[in-house]
């Protein structure tokens, strides 16, 4: 594979001594460099009365060559987070950052030149562009980012996602399942820093998921790859090395090696606190 093969997690750690601070104090078992931080995020919208906060000051680290599972409750900032973290979206105050550098200042121009090479994105509608044959959309972010076109690199990813001779069709003669595949391909190609998946099996069927969830989860064992997944479904989420759990705009815990019935519970919890507090709010 042309990606870069990234270490596993028992290759990289190294023995720290018991009294050193841990490199990422956002996640203790994480001895490798954040692929993206967030420090303090605070995204407000509105103003007054009417004023919703999103978010209400995160703080965490998401680790290079891993697989984290984002979720939480309906409107607790899970899309808001994704925007933020993948400089779609401003903090309304804090810090974003990229591989070690703060995106947050800066101007749209170069936001949008770093989204396109060292961003990947998928999303649940998977979005590819019907005129263009699928080969075309695989390669349309280096088109994009204005790098030569890796036509070998493009039919590598297709091989791997199983698409190999489905470079010259259309994305409409395509099942959806394949459709995400595609997009996960296009995702990789530009060999990015971090894969920010919104909902990537929100609108498949149960085979069709867990194919595209075994893609992205190899996109990260052999392939290097670093994906963030806004996800609402436990069994999805069981496929990440972690699940962070939002709340009311808040972080709500964290799960490691997480399997599809404790993520269930933890989202039950989560959910079944929200009329407590409304409940207290009313009294
Ligand atoms: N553009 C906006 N203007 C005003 N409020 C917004 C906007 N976008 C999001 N919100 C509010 O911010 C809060 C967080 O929304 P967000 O979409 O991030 O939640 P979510 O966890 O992704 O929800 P869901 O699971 O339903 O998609 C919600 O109260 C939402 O109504």
């Amino acid at each position: 594979m042309a990606l870069r093969r990234h270490r596993t997690h028992t290759e990289t750690r190294t023995k720290r001594p018991r009294s050193e601070a841990p490199a990422y104090p956002a996640s203790s078992h994480q001895p490798v460099p954040a692929a993206v931080e967030l420090r303090s995020v605070v995204r407000t919208y509105g103003r007054g009365s009417a004023t919703v906060h999103a978010l209400r000051g995160i703080d965490l680290a998401l680790p290079r060559g891993g697989f984290t599972a984002v979720m939480g409750p309906s409107g607790s900032g899970k899309s808001t987070f994704l925007q933020c973290a993948a400089g779609l979206d401003r903090p309304s105050s804090g810090d974003v950052l990229l591989g070690g550098e703060s995106i947050s200042g800066l101007r749209e121009d170069r936001l949008t030149e770093l989204r396109r090479s060292r961003i990947g994105f998928v999303f649940q509608s998977f979005n590819l562009l019907p005129s263009l044959t699928v080969a075309q959309n695989v390669l349309l972010p280096q088109r994009l980012a204005g790098v030569k076109q890796d036509h070998r690199l493009a039919q590598q990813l297709l091989t791997e996602v199983g698409l190999p001779a489905h470079g010259d069709r259309r994305p409409g003669q395509l099942s959806g399942g394949q459709q995400q595949r595609v997009a996960i391909a296009r995702a990789l190609i530009t060999r990015p820093e971090v894969v920010f998946a919104d909902e990537p099996t929100g609108a498949l069927d149960t085979q069709a998921a867990q194919e595209v969830l075994g893609l992205l989860r190899r996109a990260v064992d052999s392939m290097g790859a670093t994906v963030v997944m806004v996800t609402h479904d436990p069994v999805a989420a069981s496929h990440a090395d972690r699940v962070l759990f939002l709340a009311d705009g808040a972080f709500a815990g964290e799960l490691h090696r997480p399997d599809p019935q404790s993520v269930a519970a933890r989202m039950a919890d989560l959910a079944a606190f929200r009329p407590i507090s409304f409940a207290g709010a009313a009294a």
